[in-house]
């Protein structure tokens, strides 16, 4: 039967063990301690996970680099049954855990991650005597579209070991690993990030045991981009930025407004609204056009720009200004996301450019920078980070997700992040 490996990346002990129970009544059997938990937590995480669950296999994700024997005897002697050594330590590392784990009654999985060519590593490890390694890629690899399966597609043919395999598996590519060779999916983000651990961990299940083939509909990055954008918010957004992006000063005219798209940038002065307006006429559908106007009492947007916006179908509009005609605009229902509302405007004299660098409330925009606005504001992702920022966010959403539900269920925020525990001492 194929094994599911829940990974514990949480830092909460407490709230390891609760997920781990919830992943397990799903149809988990391995139980991995995530990195982050062991740093967290030491060798206690891993005798309360053996003490909780005599019946499931227990890893000690301790991704190994140097002192082989020693850091298999200290997980083994805590309860581990497997313990991960990176494939990029020394042969003497792995030679030395082989040993350890042997006398513990344990076993090695050596983990490929950041290996540059794996299927040459996996068969020099094998040759030391090692019958499980873990095709993966980590977190932060991950965040920029990398995939385990083609990985895994090169090795599966090469090696008779046990394959693992991780990096961001859903029920979908944790069914494409299966088919694909795989005789352990490991599967953390998807599971433990869920509101719902115990229905992921089923889906899992039931993907990984499933004959038929689940065709996966393959999105561009822009859509997937796209589609994460338009389900998170822009505070998991800041976040995901390191509580960057976030413009100041500027908010949503229109309550319950979500806008996603690539800045059309402009600079103009004073109220001067030309080069806001003739902006519309090379903006299209998914534009949002940035303004910085550098004057919040004087409006250089209004009801006929809106109403030129609207027939070109634009996703919003973000002004470092002011907005006005504001009653028309409502009418419309237009995304306006503004500095100011006032009934007065400038002339249209051509000051300013279109397309170039430009300030909007304090965050410096270039044109194709992704905007996203919501009712708590806005905030600026630089084009070349947009598909990391975006997978980070999702990330923080579904953390967040997670922890309201923890939250229903009688915890703190203060509790369930122990909160008192982490507070800088610095
Ligand atoms: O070891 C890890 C990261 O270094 C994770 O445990 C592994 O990648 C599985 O988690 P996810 O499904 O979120 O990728």
């Amino acid at each position: 039967m194929i094994k599911i490996q829940v990974a514990l990346d949480v830092i909460e002990p407490d709230r390891a063990v609760s997920i781990a129970e919830e992943a397990v009544a799903g149809g988990a059997d391995w139980i991995e301690a995530g990195t982050p938990l062991i740093k967290s937590a030491g060798m206690e995480i891993i005798r309360k996970l053996r003490e909780t669950f005599p019946d499931n296999i227990i890893l000690a994700d301790m991704k190994t680099m140097d002192v082989g024997a020693a850091e298999v005897e200290m997980a083994a002697k805590s309860g581990a049954d497997v313990v991960t050594i990176l494939a990029a330590a020394e042969d003497v590392v792995i030679t030395q855990a082989l040993m350890s784990a042997e006398k513990y009654g344990a076993r090695v999985m050596v983990d490929l991650i950041s290996v540059p060519d794996p299927v040459t590593r996996a068969k020099e490890v094998e040759a030391l005597g090692v019958d499980l390694v873990n095709v993966h890629v980590g977190i932060d690899a991950q965040m920029t579209g990398e995939s385990p399966i083609d990985k895994l597609k090169k090795l599966v043919s090469e090696t008779g070991m046990e394959i693992a395999v991780a990096g961001g598996l859903t029920p979908e590519t944790a069914h494409e690993a299966v088919l694909t060779g795989a005789d352990i999916v490991v599967v953390g983000s998807y599971i433990i990030n869920s509101d719902n651990v115990r229905q992921s961990a089923a889906n899992v299940r039931k993907a990984v045991d499933s004959n038929e083939k689940i065709t996966l509909k393959k999105k561009s990055a822009e859509e997937e981009m796209v589609e994460i954008f338009n389900r998170v918010s822009t505070s998991n957004i800041s976040d995901a930025m390191h509580r960057k992006g976030a413009m100041q000063g500027i908010s949503s005219k229109i309550p319950g407004k979500k806008i996603v798209g690539k800045a059309v940038t402009v600079r103009s002065f004073g109220g001067d609204w030309a080069k806001p307006v003739e902006a519309i006429d090379i903006s299209g559908p998914g534009d949002i056009i940035v303004i910085y106007n550098g004057n919040r009492d004087i409006a250089m947007w209004g009801g006929l720009a809106t109403q030129t916006a609207v027939s070109r179908k634009l996703e919003g509009v973000v002004i470092d200004g002011a907005v006005r005609d504001f009653d028309e605009v409502q009418k419309m229902n237009f995304p306006v996301f503004a500095a100011n509302i006032v009934p007065n405007a400038g002339d249209p004299k051509g000051l300013g450019e279109i397309n170039v660098e430009i300030v909007c409330g304090n965050q410096t925009v270039h044109p194709g920078d992704y905007i996203i606005g919501d009712d708590s504001g806005v905030v600026v992702v630089p084009k070349e980070r947009a598909y990391e920022i975006a997978r980070r966010s999702e990330e923080v959403w579904k953390h967040e997700k997670r922890l309201f539900e923890e939250i229903k269920n009688g915890k703190t925020l203060a509790g369930a992040l122990d909160l008192l525990k982490w507070e800088t001492q610095k």
